[in-house]
């Protein structure tokens, strides 16, 4: 008899997982880009928008693609043992009482969501002041939030697997219920830190160069933050072609369970718009474990932590929107929304020169 789901480690399971992603369809995102050049508009003309459509077509597998009808953020929790070096202004408590506000609608993600009709649901993976029961929060805490990372490893691997299974269980339950377009958020004081630190670690760029102000600290933090990634990058030497200890040694909770989020969503063919610099750190530990699933991201916006282009680009993903945002929570992705579904429907919709008898040039 073979091994049971359940008898796997959680290690093994995040492997079967990453395996289980496959390339965008070729085929497809070629039919789109020939389909937009039959469409009523001179060739090119529309840009980013004929770009993304014809990235869509290669993730779903067809053209037209799917216009996604049922988006939904998932913003990922989880507190930083790194925070008591002085890398942030605010206080821990605030991640736990940011995860309320999430749940009773009061949060600058709660606005943008409903703007986009999108769907809002909180994981736990480790919030240290823990988290009453909601119906938009789900618990998966793996340890009520990460050991220092600039003194010793942030987790061990165990918990870094069982926090990307936590996200990947948790976009799995959305998709279930009909999600077909997932944003990725994530909610936790100090986690621009680590998010800092993974982005050096998969990148090779240096600590100052990947290290930002995050929620807004001044130049002799800016220094100190900048000293702490580099002592992490010193003490671990993290290896990015093993991204799962990179993600224990360096990473945060909410940083494993978004990079489990994304390989379940494109493992399932679901685009993910990706939001700020968390997201994109572990959007860059999601590439390192499946190397196809970048083709199912889509850069919502960029972030203004300069982490944020550096991860980008090495993922080769070309940002949205640029407003200045650097809020986390899923904001800037969110607000990509609109723009995927008019990717989408631009090829469904649109007539060509052909269908609306106009002359080509
Ligand atoms: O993603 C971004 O663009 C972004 C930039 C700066 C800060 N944040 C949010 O602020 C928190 C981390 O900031 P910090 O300064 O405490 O490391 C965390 O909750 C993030 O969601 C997010
Ligand atoms: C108030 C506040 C809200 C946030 N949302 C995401 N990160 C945040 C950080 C703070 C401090």
């Amino acid at each position: 008899m073979g091994t049971t789901t359940e008898e796997m480690s959680p290690e093994e399971r995040l492997r079967g997982l990453a395996r289980g992603v496959l390339p965008p369809d070729a085929a497809a995102s070629e039919t789109a880009r020939r389909r937009h050049l039959r469409l009523t508009k001179p060739p090119g003309s529309l840009g980013g928008l004929e770009e993304l459509g014809i990235r869509l077509a290669g993730m779903a597998g067809a053209c037209p693609p799917p216009v996604p009808g049922r988006p939904a953020v998932l913003v990922a929790a989880g507190d930083h043992g790194v925070l008591g070096r002085g890398v942030s202004p605010w206080p821990q408590e605030v991640t736990a009482e940011m995860v309320r506000n999430f749940c009773r609608g009061g949060a600058a993600v709660n606005a943008l969501a409903a703007t986009v009709g999108a769907r809002v649901l909180v994981l736990d993976v480790g919030v240290a002041a823990g988290t009453e029961p909601h119906p938009l929060l789900r618990k998966a805490r793996v340890r009520p939030g990460t050991a220092d990372l600039s003194r010793g490893a942030a987790m061990d691997r165990r918990e870094a697997a069982r926090a990307a299974l936590a996200g990947a269980e948790a976009a799995e339950e959305l998709v279930r219920e009909g999600t077909d377009l997932l944003v990725t958020g994530d909610m936790g004081i100090g986690n621009t830190t680590p998010a800092a630190c993974l982005v050096a670690a998969f990148t090779g760029r240096p600590a100052a160069e990947v290290t930002g102000r995050g929620t807004g600290i001044d130049d002799a933090t800016l220094a100190l933050k900048v000293r702490v990634v580099e002592e992490a990058l010193a003490l671990h030497g993290p290896n990015p072609e093993d991204p799962l200890g990179t993600l224990a040694a360096v990473g945060g909770l909410e940083h494993a369970a978004l990079a489990g989020a994304i390989l379940y969503c494109a493992a399932r063919r679901v685009p993910v718009v990706l939001d700020g610099i968390s997201s994109c750190a572990a959007a860059l530990a999601a590439a390192a474990l499946s190397p196809p699933s970048s083709g199912y991201m889509v850069a919502g916006h960029l972030s203004a932590e300069p982490g944020a282009a550096v991860a980008l680009k090495a993922l080769g993903l070309k940002p949205l929107l640029d407003l200045g945002m650097r809020l986390g929570e899923g904001t800037g992705g969110l607000l990509a929304v609109p723009l995927v579904r008019a990717a989408a429907r631009v090829l469904s919709e649109m007539a060509t020169f052909e269908e609306a008898g106009v002359s080509e040039g």
